[in-house]
């Protein structure tokens, strides 16, 4: 099959590499030239693992360019441009709405046109209503929601082993859910068919669900902290009810990334929008939003005044395995820990800095990290974190504090080698 992606990032690449593995023709289109010519010399714009090693196994199959002729070839476009948010946390469409321009312009033949970007409620019919407007002929073209619910850090295997695949067809279009089929054959996945619009809504309800449980657990860290109690203990102890189940109930300094925090806010926007009023979604934002004033008042407990003491952080990532630090809570407490006066050496393994901050230093490893802190932050949950040799990094430091803002660490191995252990919700 012959297909064409429209968007280079995280999904659209991902994407392209596995559906090239999958034994399809592949050609992805990105506006950015920049990422278009680190792509062209066999170079990954970002760090996800395994996908430098598929595009390179794949380079037969799969080509990259910003020019749109190729979607003349292309019996299949799936579209994976951003949706970020607007101010007052609507979707912002401006990119689906650029490349509805460009398929009205360049579409002669039959396409079977995928909407892989996540898009709020009823989206995708006005997709199809847009192309009809800017004179695209309804009779050459069919439009499918199919949500992505791949993570990054694994979004290589999220991709090749999905749980399930989400399809949102036109009324009696049995024609498109064949042509997917046929993109996905070597994929072993249940089918989930519905409407355009319930594709749309299954993404916002996954992942707000998934918010939800987060913001659940965190709250019951507040309440763990209150009454000396370790919240890992509650998480594993309601784990086991497989009504419950054990994942995302790790507490910590919160969610973050490109797509909880504007997926829970489009969903809020949309819900509004109809008259509905978002209770819950409203619930676990609020959680979400306090959740570092939450933590930096336990840092402030053992190391008042902030002002003035020196802290290493470990992480700046919005979670482990990727450089993306969109919304990352890692990087927002950084620059709280910089507004209280604090001397911050901060490492990542792969993430950068967005922006400099007064007295945040950026560094090379985390031997250079912890030289005379006063105290040491786990922001972000890489495994080379947690495996620490604490004897060393006692040796290293000038405090004793160790704040595990995401509940990773073997907190018996911290306080063995005399440092203070502190987590969410772990007193
Ligand atoms: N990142 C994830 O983990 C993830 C997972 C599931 C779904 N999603 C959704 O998938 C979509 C894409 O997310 P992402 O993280 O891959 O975004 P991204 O920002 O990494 O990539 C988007 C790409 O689209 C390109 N682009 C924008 N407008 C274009 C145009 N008119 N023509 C050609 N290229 C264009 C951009 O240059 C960019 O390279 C979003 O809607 C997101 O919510 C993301
Ligand atoms: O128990 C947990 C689990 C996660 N997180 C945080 O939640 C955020 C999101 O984590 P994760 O879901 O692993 O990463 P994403 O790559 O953002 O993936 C989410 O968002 C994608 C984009 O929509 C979806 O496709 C995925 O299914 C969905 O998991 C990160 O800041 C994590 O640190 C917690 O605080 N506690």
């Amino acid at each position: 099959m012959n297909i064409c992606i429209i968007g280079a990032g995280y999904v659209g690449l991902t994407t392209a590499a596995v559906l090239a593995e999958l034994g399809h023709e592949v050609h992805c289109i990105d506006q950015d030239e920049r990422k278009i010519r680190l792509l062209n010399n066999g170079e990954i714009p970002f760090y996800e693992p395994g996908l430098e090693e598929l595009v390179t196994k794949n380079c037969n199959y799969l080509t990259f360019s910003g020019r749109w002729d190729y979607i003349k070839r292309a019996a299949v476009i799936v579209i994976c441009v951003g949706t970020p948010p607007r101010p007052d946390g609507s979707a912002d469409l401006r990119y689906i709405e650029a490349v509805l321009e460009r398929l009205a312009a360049t579409v002669e033949s039959y396409k079977t046109i995928i909407t892989k970007s996540t898009v709020p409620p009823g989206t995708n019919e006005w997709m199809r209503t847009e192309l009809i407007r800017k004179g695209m002929a309804p009779h050459l073209f069919r439009i499918v929601s199919n949500p992505e619910f791949l993570r990054e850090g694994s979004a290589v295997y999220d991709m090749f082993h999905p749980d399930k695949i989400v399809v949102g067809l036109e009324p009696d279009d049995d024609r498109s859910l064949a042509v997917v089929q046929a993109m996905y054959a070597g994929i072993n996945a249940p089918y989930v068919t519905t409407s355009l619009t319930g594709a749309e809504l299954i993404k916002y309800a996954a992942n707000a669900f998934l918010a939800t449980k987060i913001s659940f657990i965190n709250e019951m860290a507040r309440i763990c902290d209150a009454f000396a109690v370790d919240v890992n203990d509650i998480a594993r102890g309601i784990g086991f009810d497989p009504r419950i189940g054990p994942h995302f109930l790790r507490a910590g300094l919160g969610y973050g990334g490109s797509c909880f925090p504007k997926d829970v806010k489009a969903l809020e926007h949309a819900a509004r929008s109809r008259h509905v009023e978002p209770h819950l979604l409203q619930a676990v934002q609020s959680v979400n939003a306090t959740q570092l004033d939450v933590c930096l008042d336990k840092l402030n407990q053992v190391l008042a005044p902030l002002h003035g003491k020196k802290i290493a952080v470990l992480g700046i990532a919005f979670k482990p395995n990727t450089d993306d630090t969109r919304f990352s809570p890692a990087e927002a407490l950084i620059r709280r820990l910089s507004e209280a006066g604090c001397t911050v050496a901060a490492y990542d393994p792969k993430a950068t800095l967005t922006s400099p901050l007064a007295n945040v230093k950026q560094v090379r490893s985390v031997h250079e990290a912890i030289q005379g802190a006063d105290g040491l932050v786990i922001a972000t949950d890489w495994d080379e974190f947690c495996t620490l040799d604490w004897s060393e990094v006692k040796a290293a430091m000038n405090g004793t504090l160790v704040f595990d803002g995401r509940n990773c660490l073997d907190r018996l191995a911290v306080e063995q080698s005399g440092l203070r252990y502190m987590g969410v919700g772990r007193p």
